[in-house]
Parts: structure tokens; C-alpha cells; sequence
């Protein structure tokens, strides 16, 4: 069940799902905006091949990454510590929008770079000690439509598939880290990029 409003102007949907909060506004930049934020963060952005440790593994993160945010918000991803790029005017500018409409602050932003359907992200939470407790999430996607999974981690009959279009925002909040996992899975037939950035907020003095 999906209930439509309307945040700032924009339509947005809920995602009904228990233990979860979940926005998207399918609509967030419109169609020329995200195409030309596309094109200048594919060529801007420094964006990196990173290696995790899987197992006493190393294993190539399967998309590229780039960190922003402010100084001093750095944050361990996948046993991978990233500090910050920081912000140009046009991201800063951008930030500040998307936090008008979530109506709290972020001061760091973990970039996506799915280069074609083969690239991925693998089940996960955004539940890192330094997000706090209940964080707030703002997810931008840019570029090939892509399918986000949801899965409930108890409840292992709950799921849910979103497909994430550009200039989208998905904004999670409350207990939806905690209580559900994510994904972007492989889709081989895909051959076009998409960009995925997520703002969030790094708590500094987190126990
Ligand atoms: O690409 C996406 O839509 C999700 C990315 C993600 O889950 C993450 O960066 O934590
Ligand atoms: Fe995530």
C-alpha cells in the first residue's frame, strides 16, 4: 500500500512497510537537471576502485565510490575508512535542497558508481555506529533506472522492490536501518551507468 502527498511542492510516495519509514519522490530533479548533474559528476567526481576484505579475501567493491562531506566526517564503510572530498558549490548547493525538503542537516555523502548492470551492492544496512541510532538517509539516483531491494530481517516473508529512476530521492528514516537490509542487485542486461549518492549524517562523538 502506497499513500501519495505532496512535500514541498513535490509528489511523494510512501512506502508502507512495517518498522520502516520510507519516502520516494520520483520526481525530485527534473529530467534535464538530472541529466546534466549525470554527465558533470561522471567526468568530476574522482571515483575509485576500492578493494574490501571478505573472509581474509580481498575482493574489488563491484561499482566505483567517492566520498564528500565536511572535515572531519570521516566513515568506515565496509572496513574501509573514507575521508572526505570536500564539497563543490554546486554538490554544497545541492545538499542544501535536499535537506529543505528531509528537514534535517547531512554533512557527508557516499557516491555510487554503477558502471552497467553488472556492477552492485550487496545486501546491506546503513547502520554504521557513527550514523547514530535512527539516522536519516537521503538516496539521489542519477542515470539507468536500477531495482533496490528490501528485505525485512526477521521477517523474512517482507520484502519489497523500488525502481530507482533519475533525479529520484529516497529518503529512509526511524527503524529502517535497524530492522531491514538493502540491495541493488546485478542486472546483466543493463548497459548504461547510473549514479547513486547518499547523504548522511556522521555522528563525530558516537560511543
Ligand atoms: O545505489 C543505491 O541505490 C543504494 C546504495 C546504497 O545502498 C549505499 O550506498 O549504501
Ligand atoms: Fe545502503
Amino acid at each position: 500500500m502506497q499513500q501519495s502527498s505532496l512535500c514541498f511542492g513535490q509528489s511523494s510516495e510512501i512506502i508502507q512497510l512495517k518498522d520502516a519509514e520510507i519516502e520516494l519522490l520520483p520526481h525530485f530533479l527534473p529530467a534535464e537537471e538530472g541529466g546534466n548533474l549525470f554527465e558533470n559528476l561522471l567526468e568530476a567526481v574522482d571515483w575509485q576502485s576500492e578493494t574490501i576484505r571478505i573472509a581474509g579475501v580481498e575482493r574489488l567493491v563491484p561499482r566505483l565510490t567517492a566520498w564528500y562531506g565536511d572535515k572531519g566526517a570521516s566513515y568506515t564503510y565496509s572496513g574501509v575508512i573514507h575521508h572526505p572530498i570536500p564539497w563543490s558549490e554546486q554538490l554544497l548547493a545541492l545538499k542544501k535542497r535536499i535537506e529543505q525538503v528531509c528537514q534535517t542537516s547531512f554533512n557527508s555523502a557516499l557516491f555510487n558508481l554503477y558502471r552497467d548492470g553488472r556492477d552492485s551492492v550487496a545486501w546491506h544496512s546503513d547502520d554504521e555506529p557513527e550514523l547514530g541510532a535512527k539516522p536519516i538517509i537521503a538516496s539521489l539516483s542519477l542515470g539507468a533506472p536500477r531495482s533496490l531491494q528490501l528485505k525485512h530481517k526477521k521477517h523474512k516473508d517482507l520484502r519489497h522492490k523500488l525502481t530507482l529512476t533519475s533525479g529520484s530521492l529516497l529518503v529512509m528514516r526511524g527503524d529502517t536501518q535497524r530492522c531491514w537490509q538493502h540491495q541493488v542487485p546485478k542486472e546483466p542486461a543493463i548497459t548504461e551507468p547510473r549514479i547513486n549518492i547518499t547523504f548522511r549524517n556522521i555522528v563525530t562523538n558516537h560511543k
